[in-house]
């Protein structure tokens, strides 16, 4: 018998004369006898299949015909070494593209490769073997030029290296073979996940990336630099979500996460990919702790960190330094090995070609895992929505009903109609249909493509205006550039407009709606009436606020100036920010305690928070810190028991050397001290209750979440409810303190009424609000009785004598004595003479005891007048306004 063994090779084809036997039995190359025309008894013949188009057959016969290929002139072949046979008990034969291999020969060996299983050979076919084996004529080497010096340095260097460390290749650290060995271990372990079923059929909708980050991080900056990288196309406005074609089957939706509370939480919803955004050269802020625990709950998605402002750091050693600590306080957050992306700086205002490159990259060859929840509910996640109610039906009653719809890709299983959908932060509503469209953003392999300029529709933008179309409310705008257009913006600013004539009435009316950013209704919506003037969070002498921040100033950089009555009225009032200054320290745990928000809202409650915190794996003590820095308020997170706060220490030295720059030395080290202040005052916290603070931070969401309630006009007016002591608890020696509370300003006596709250006389009176807590139970039989007499007919002074017969002071206390503030005048309530159906006899009091109150009182009042003049002004300019509204 003889052998048919050859491997793919340079050189000619050759016979091999070794007798040994090979016998082939694999998937992919497997023995046969029958199929080819030039079979011969004592020769085993090979049919590959398998490896390629080109090979369907790769056909042994007699050795000096091996191979039939298409084009058998091509194939080059050489038969094995008997000693290669003898070393291994398989063989590998190597197949590759017919084009490559005549193309390139030398390419031979890269390819599809083959593994044939071979019975080792007996010790006598392997001496024949090695007998026949032929000699080849080794290649002469080179003693002199390049490649000999080549050579010559490679071999010394490996010697070298092998008699200097003859371990070279074993552990020199424990902790490196651990990190080793625990890095196979997790690689094997990611190779064996559980096959998921892949039930999607289609076309994939576009994969979520989530831009998040605190506020002037580099959010929206990033996703222009992306898409510009994937459209070539420059993005002005980063508005709703934008779709780009990422790959042959791929497409991306980007969208950049709202840096409020609720935005983050419909974003956690449906990120496939959340990039974090980290300003480097500040270190971690609250916002990038909210918005991990959002996506805890809602299932993590795949979360990338990326570190921007990093060009800020000049010291090398202290960057990398402060790299490393970011990067291990992101993989405690996040999980060991958790990616985080440096962007090292600003070129020409954008972010260096080769680092969005690369993390365009990392985006598109993410694999895409869906989450479980998500793949078995239907979800659209909104790119583009339009009112289609009849305008009629608009004209006759702007509040009536509309009919909207939304565009967007469906995601998760298929939506049915009269489903009814729930649409974040608006409320739930039944569908009155859904069908299918054309794809705005097609994938370049799918189908035909229709319409002008199909070649360049790689991204569909809606609301940014990418492209020629920008979608609105209501209508679609085309865009047309400015030096198509005759009223340009351009002209304008450069002062060039119209050649020296004077600008038309009517030209300057399209120019100044051509500026407008915002419609009327807009900015409406957004406006406020200021009543109160605003008292801002006190600062210390540095710039440095600490307490209690309203909102709007740190979270939405695009407030700008409004100042909503809202904030002024809500229980963060400037009292008790100024009281948690003195006290030196913001814990917003507190100051949501404080705020007594417990009723009407639709926001996790104290329980709810707790429940989370047992969930809650971010177990490590994060205390928000609010600080001035750079002209903005931004929350810090620290934490004791990381080493953040030596990295922000650290960060802030090196920062140091640009505040010198500009002269601001006092600042800087008056925030150094604060901050070591400040993590005095956490100490101090801490050592209250430890167990409390791994929570503490996320309560402040609750904080800020309740902060954003709607104002209520009558808390506005009249100020907070006060709660309804009930007459028996009241006292004739507490009038004097309670004359007192009235002269009181607001925020004070508030606070006081707050102390006084108890499970007793929390039945608050507003009228302003239903709530359903206080709720009597009338099935009560008792209850029933009690109210029974105010609907009998007939006698009244029967039930009148009969109430005070029993010591009711409720209706008595209605029409009984009363005394007039002003005057002290005492009006008495003689009962028994009711002849005009109820009306009551009444009498003056002149008592001298009542004289010296009333004295009292008007000492008081011309006391308080000297203190606070402007409250008063105030009153009256209130009650001016309201008469003017009535
Ligand atoms: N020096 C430096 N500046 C940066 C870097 N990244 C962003 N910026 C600048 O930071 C500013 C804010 O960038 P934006 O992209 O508007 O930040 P944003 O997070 O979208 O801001 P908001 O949408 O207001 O929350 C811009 O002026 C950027 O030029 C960076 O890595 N280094």
């Amino acid at each position: 018998m003889r052998i048919a063994m050859w491997e793919l090779g340079h050189g000619r084809i050759a016979q091999s004369p070794s007798p040994l036997r090979a016998l082939a039995s694999t998937s992919s190359v497997s023995p046969s006898h029958t199929t080819t025309r030039k079979e011969r008894r004592d020769v085993p013949i090979l049919s590959v299949t398998g490896a390629g188009e080109k090979y369907s057959r790769v056909v042994a016969d007699d050795l000096p015909t091996l191979v039939s290929c298409r084009n058998p002139a091509d194939a080059f072949f050489r038969p094995l070494s008997p000693r290669t046979v003898a070393a291994s008990s398989s063989i590998r034969v190597r197949l590759l593209p017919l084009f490559s291999f005549i193309r390139s020969p030398s390419s031979l060996l890269t390819h599809a490769i083959v593994t044939v299983p071979f019975p080792a050979a007996t010790e006598s076919e392997l001496t024949m073997a090695m007998d026949q084996e032929q000699s080849h004529k080794s290649h002469r080497s080179h003693k002199a030029g390049a490649s000999a010096k080549k050579k010559n340095k490679k071999g010394n260097s490996e010697e070298d290296g092998k008699n200097k460390n003859p371990k070279a290749f074993a552990f020199n650290s424990a902790v490196k073979a651990k990190r080793l060995q625990s890095r196979a271990a997790e690689k094997e372990q990611r190779r064996l996940h559980v096959p998921t079923i892949d039930r999607s059929t289609g076309e994939q909708p576009p994969f979520v990336v989530v831009v998040q980050g605190p506020p002037k991080v580099g959010k929206s900056l990033l996703i222009k630099c992306l898409v510009k990288h994937y459209t070539k196309h420059n993005l002005s406005e980063v508005r709703g979500p934008i779709t780009v074609v990422s790959g042959k089957s791929r497409r991306v939706q980007f969208i950049e996460c709202p840096n409020d509370i609720n935005g983050m939480i419909d974003a956690a919803k449906i990120a496939d990919l959340a990039l974090m955004l980290v300003d480097g050269s500040y270190g971690f802020e609250m916002e990038t702790f909210e918005f991990l625990n959002v996506l805890q709950n809602h299932g993590f998605p795949k979360v990338m960190g990326v570190l921007t402002h990093i060009d800020k750091f000049k010291d090398v050693k202290k960057l990398r330094k402060t790299k490393q600590r970011l990067k291990h306080r992101f993989w405690t957050e996040i999980r060991d090995g958790a990616k985080l992306f440096y962007l090292s700086g600003l070129i020409h205002g954008k972010y260096p070609k080769r680092e969005t490159h690369n993390l365009a990259r990392f985006i598109s060859v993410m694999k895409t895992q869906q989450l479980s929840w998500r793949s078995s509910h239907p979800y659209i996640l909104v790119d583009r929505f339009e009112d289609v109610t009849p305008p009629e039906r608009v004209h006759a009653n702007m509040k009536c009903d509309r009919n909207i719809t939304l565009y967007g890709y469906l995601r998760g299983s298929n939506m049915k109609r009269g489903t009814k959908v729930h649409i974040t932060g608006v409320g739930d509503f039944a569908l009155t249909g859904v069908a299918s469209l054309a794809d705005p953003c097609p994938l370049p392999s799918s189908g035909k493509k229709k319409g002008l300029r199909d070649k360049e529709k790689l991204f569909y933008a809606p609301m940014s205006g990418l492209g020629e179309l920008l979608y609105d409310k209501d209508a679609v705008y085309v865009n047309i550039n400015d030096h198509l257009v005759q009223f340009s913006k351009v002209d304008e600013e450069t002062g060039s407009s119209g050649k020296g004539k004077p600008n038309d009435v009517g030209v300057t009316l399209v120019k100044t709606l051509q500026q407008t950013k915002y419609s009327i209704d807009e900015k409406l919506e957004q406006s406020f009436i200021n009543l109160f003037s605003r008292k801002k969070p006190p600062a210390s002498d540095n710039g440095h606020a600490k307490g209690n921040v309203p909102d709007g100033q740190h979270h939405d950089g695009h407030s700008g100036g409004h100042v909503s009555i809202l904030e002024e009225d809500a229980n963060h009032s400037g009292d008790e920010v100024s009281e948690d200054d003195e006290a030196g320290k913001n814990n917003l745990t507190g100051d949501s305690d404080s705020d007594g928000f417990d009723e009407g809202n639709d926001y996790a409650t104290d329980d709810d928070l707790e429940d989370d915190e047992q969930m809650n794996p971010f177990s490590h003590d994060l205390n928000e810190e609010v600080e001035l820095h750079n002209g903005r308020l931004r929350r810090k997170v620290t934490s004791s028991s990381f080493g953040n706060n030596d990295h922000l220490q650290d960060s802030g030295d090196d920062l140091q050397e640009f505040d010198d720059d500009s002269d601001n030395d006092d600042v800087h080290d008056d925030k150094l001290h604060s901050s070591s202040e400040s993590s005095e005052g956490d100490d101090d916290l801490n050592s209250g209750d430890e167990a409390d603070h791994s929570s503490k931070w996320k309560e402040s969401l609750l904080a800020r979440a309740m902060s954003r309630k709607n104002g209520n006009l009558m808390q506005l007016v009249y100020g907070p409810s006060l709660p309804v002591l009930s007459t028996t608890s009241r006292d004739a020696d507490d009038s004097s303190e309670n004359d007192e509370e009235f002269f009181m300003p607001k925020g004070e006596r508030t606070k006081n009424l707050g102390d006084n709250l108890s499970g007793d006389n929390l039945n608050a009176e507003d009228s302003s609000k239903f709530t359903n807590t206080h709720l009597k139970d009338w099935s009560d039989e008792d209850l029933i009785k009690s109210v029974r007499d105010r609907f009998v007919t007939g006698d009244w002074s029967k039930a009148a004598q009969r109430g005070e017969g029993e010591g009711m002071g409720d209706d008595g206390t209605v029409f009984g004595d009363f005394e007039d503030l002003e005057t002290g005048e005492v009006f008495k309530d003689i009962p028994g003479d009711n002849n005009n159906g109820g009306s009551k006899n009444i009498i003056k009091g002149n008592d001298p005891e009542m004289e010296e109150r009333r004295l009292k009182k008007l000492a008081l009042r011309a006391k308080f007048d000297a203190q606070y003049p402007f409250i008063m002004l105030l009153v009256s300019h209130c009650a001016f306004l309201l008469i003017i509204s009535l």
